[in-house]
C-alpha cells in the first residue's frame, strides 16, 4: 500500500470509531476486509489511527472537522507531513483538499491542545499541579514496548541474549530491575522463544514498580484480589517464594492466568468470588479505575469517560477496599493500586478508607506519572494493626 493508501484505510477506520465502534474492532474488521494489507501496512494504519485518537480535539482543530479525514489532515499538519502528496487522489489515497479545507484549521487552544476533555480539566489540573500539561503530553505520544524478565526463569543479561538471538533489542530501564524497554522488534516478541519459554512478559514498567514497591517476601500468603489477566500476581510471584493467589470479580478475566503461570514456572491459585477463606499477609487491590495513567495504549477511553462513570468507578473503589481490608491477617498489608492520575481514584479513596475504619496506618504511598518508561500508576500501602 502507498503511504496515501494507509491513510486512506486509517479515515475509514476512525469514522467507525467516531460512530462509536471500538478501535480495536474497527481495526481488526478493516484488516479481515483487506486482505491485501500486509503486516507493515497494518502496523502503519493502526499508529494512524491511535496516534489520531490520542490527538483527537487538537487534530480535529488543525484538521478543521471531528471527520475520519478531518482527524487526519490535522494528524498530517501537526506531524508536518506532505499533504498534497498524501491527499493526491491517486490509486486508492485520498481525494486532494478542497479549498475549503485548505482554509479550515485552526491551532488548537487550552483543554483542547492538550487533548483533555473540558469538564476533566479541572480536576486533572488539580489532582497534577503543576505536572498537569506535561502529563497530559506525555498522553498524546505512543508509549514505550515494555518486558518485565521473569527472574524466576532469566537475569536482564540472558533475556536480552536470548530476545537479541531473535532480532529483538531491548536495554533496561531505569524504572525497575527487571524491566527492559524494547527498541527494535516490538512486533516480534510474541513470537519470541524468550517470550514463549515465559524469560519475559509484556508489562508496562511503572506495573513493574508498582510490584517492586511492595512488601514481599519468601513464605507470605499473598491475594491479587483484583487480578485480570494476572499480570502483576506472575510478578509478585517472580519476586518472592510463597503461596500466591488470584481473584477477580469476574472470573473470567483469569482465564489465561493458567497457562501464563506454567509457561512463567510459578503456582498461582484461582479463588472464585465468595470462596475466599482465611486472611493474607498481603492483599493487592489493582482496582479497575479510569485508566488515566494509561491513556496512551487505551486512547478511547479518554474520549469515554464522564463524571458521572468516574463517580461509580470512585463507588466500586470504595467497595473493593472495604471488601478487601477484611482479608488482611492482623500486622499485614492492603496494597491499593490504580493506573490512575485522578486524586479521585487514588489518594482521595485511600483517605476516605482510612477515616471510616480504625486499625490501620498507611505505610507507604507513591505516584508514578507517565513518562519514557512507564504508565501513570498510584501505590498506597495501607498495615493492619
Ligand atoms: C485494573 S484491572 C486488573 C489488572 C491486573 N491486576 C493486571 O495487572 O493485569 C481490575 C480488575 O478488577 C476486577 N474487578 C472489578 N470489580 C471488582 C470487585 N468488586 N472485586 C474484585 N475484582 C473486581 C475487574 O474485573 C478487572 O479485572
Amino acid at each position: 500500500m502507498t503511504p496515501g493508501a494507509r491513510i486512506q484505510a486509517a479515515i475509514e477506520i476512525l469514522d467507525r470509531v467516531l460512530d462509536g465502534e471500538a478501535a480495536e474492532k474497527a481495526l481488526t474488521g478493516w484488516a479481515r476486509r483487506s486482505r491485501f494489507a500486509g503486516s507493515k501496512d497494518r502496523a502503519a494504519i493502526r499508529d494512524h489511527v491511535f496516534d489520531a485518537i490520542r490527538c483527537k480535539r487538537s487534530f480535529a482543530a488543525r484538521g478543521g472537522a471531528m471527520t475520519g479525514r478531518g482527524l487526519m489532515i490535522g494528524l498530517a499538519r501537526a506531524q508536518d507531513l506532505d499533504i498534497d502528496a498524501l491527499f493526491s487522489g491517486a490509486g486508492h489515497a485520498p481525494e486532494p483538499l478542497s479549498n475549503a479545507e485548505v482554509a479550515a484549521g485552526r491551532a488548537p487552544e487550552g483543554a483542547e491542545a492538550l487533548d483533555i476533555p473540558d469538564w476533566l480539566d479541572p480536576p486533572f489540573r488539580d489532582s497534577l499541579g503543576d505536572e498537569a500539561e506535561a502529563v497530559a503530553q506525555a498522553l498524546q505520544s505512543r508509549a514505550p514496548v515494555m518486558l518485565r524478565v521473569n527472574l524466576r526463569k532469566a537475569n536482564i543479561a540472558q533475556a536480552q541474549a536470548s530476545l537479541s538471538g531473535e532480532g529483538i533489542e531491548a536495554r533496561s530501564a531505569a524504572i525497575s530491575d527487571t524491566a527492559l524497554q524494547v527498541v527494535e522488534g516490538a512486533r516480534r516478541v510474541s513470537n519470541s522463544a524468550a517470550f514463549k519459554d515465559g524469560l519475559v512478559e509484556l508489562q508496562d514498567g511503572a506495573s513493574q514498580a508498582v510490584v517492586d514497591a511492595l512488601p514481599l517476601s519468601d513464605g507470605q500468603h499473598v491475594l491479587d484480589y483484583c487480578a485480570g489477566g494476572g499480570g502483576k500476581t506472575l510478578a509478585m510471584a517472580g519476586r518472592a517464594q510463597g503461596r500466591f493467589y488470584a481473584h477477580d470479580a469476574n472470573p473470567g478475566r483469569l482465564a489465561d492466568l493458567p497457562v501464563r503461570a506454567k509457561r512463567a514456572g510459578v503456582k498461582v491459585q484461582l479463588l472464585a468470588p465468595g470462596k475466599i477463606e482465611g486472611h493474607f499477609d498481603l492483599v493487592l487491590c489493582d482496582a479497575p479505575c479510569s485508566g488515566s495513567g494509561s491513556w496512551r495504549r487505551a486512547p478511547d477511553a479518554k474520549w469515554r469517560l464522564t463524571p458521572e462513570k468516574l463517580r461509580e468507578l470512585n463507588g466500586i473503589q470504595q467497595n473493593i477496599l472495604d471488601e478487601a481490608s477484611r482479608l488482611v491477617a492482623p500486622g499485614g498489608v492492603l496494597a491499593y493500586a490504580t493506573c490512575s492520575v485522578l486524586d479521585s481514584e487514588n489518594g482521595a479513596r485511600v483517605d476516605d478508607f482510612l477515616a471510616r475504619n480504625g486499625g490501620w496506618r498507611e505505610t507507604d504511598r507513591r505516584q508514578w506519572l507517565p513518562g519514557p518508561e512507564g504508565d501513570g500508576f498510584f501505590l498506597s500501602c495501607l498495615t493492619r494493626n
